[in-house]
């Protein structure tokens, strides 16, 4: 169970996340949605400590991740790998050294700066590329693949690190629909099959609709709807993307939900 208690954070006189309380069990996958600037990537960053709260507790079991220092930091960016929407891959190396680089936490330091992985490790890195059906590319530099495959490779990168939660910033926006679906089919199976959790910032409602267990709605960094995507009405969400909300619902017309995403699936199957 992930707690977020009174979770704050602030920039000047801007708090990017304004007294946020939720509680995550672990499995979910759970959809961030608002408008620009509402506070989605502050919130994200916050669980895995990129940015430090202002004020709050991060809880993970009965130890606040708030706190964490050194070692036990750094593990825990191990336990909760990202993704990004621009893949954050090295383009000059291989993919399979990219995908191998989820698990330097877990090398010591001479190994991590030779690059010396052991067999076992490679085999690792190949079998979460085979998952997101991108192990013939293993030997191919990052930078030769295609947004798709990019975002796929990351990530098996972040299977690599054998993660407890994996947080997504807007995974989907520098892709086309039918790459947006496989990357959300993906993570949805990841979810499924591994029981990780998954939290995802996701710009098009429709998207967050299709594959998301629970929607978190947030405006000026609160949070203002928490619930099942049943739960979500058509007004709701048009406050809680406000000006945007034409955007993000005609987005949502050409975004996964084209492709049908597995509850589309599932309706056309009844
Ligand atoms: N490093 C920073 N320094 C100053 N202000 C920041 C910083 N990071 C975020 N903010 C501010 O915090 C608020 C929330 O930003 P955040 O990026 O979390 O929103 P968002 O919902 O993810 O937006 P988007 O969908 O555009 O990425 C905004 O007002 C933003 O300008």
């Amino acid at each position: 169970m992930l707690k977020l208690d009174n979770l704050t954070r602030r920039f000047g006189d801007t708090a990017a996340v304004d007294r946020v309380n939720l509680e995550i069990a672990e499995g979910q996958m759970v959809g961030i949605i608002g408008r620009s600037g509402a506070g989605k990537s502050t919130l994200l960053r916050l669980l895995n400590r990129l940015t430090d709260p202002s004020e709050g507790q991060i809880l993970f079991g009965n130890r606040d991740i708030a706190q964490l220092k050194g070692r036990d930091l750094r593990q825990w960016r191990s336990d909760c790998a990202m993704i990004f929407q621009q893949f954050n891959l090295v383009g000059r190396l291989d993919v399979l050294t990219n995908v191998l680089t989820g698990r330097l936490f877990d090398l010591p330091a001479w190994r991590a700066l030779a690059q010396i992985y052991t067999p076992a490790e490679r085999a690792f890195a190949v079998q979460a590329l085979d998952r997101l059906t991108m192990a013939h590319t293993a030997l191919q530099r990052a930078e030769t693949l295609s947004g798709g495959q990019q975002q796929r490779v990351a990530i098996a990168r972040a299977l690599a690190q054998e993660p407890k939660i994996l947080l997504a910033d807007e995974p989907i926006a520098s892709l086309d629909p039918l790459n947006a679906k496989i990357v959300m089919d993906a993570l949805r199976t990841i979810n499924q099959q591994d029981g990780i959790t998954v939290i995802c910032n996701l710009h098009t409602l429709d998207t967050a609709r299709d594959y998301c267990d629970r929607i978190i709605g947030m405006q000026a960094g609160r949070v203002v709807f928490d619930g099942t995507p049943a739960q979500l009405t058509q007004g709701m969400a048009r406050e809680i993307y406000g000006a945007e909300a034409d955007q993000a619902f005609n987005e949502a017309a050409t975004s996964t939900s084209l492709a049908s995403g597995p509850r589309a699936r599932a309706k056309e199957a009844v």
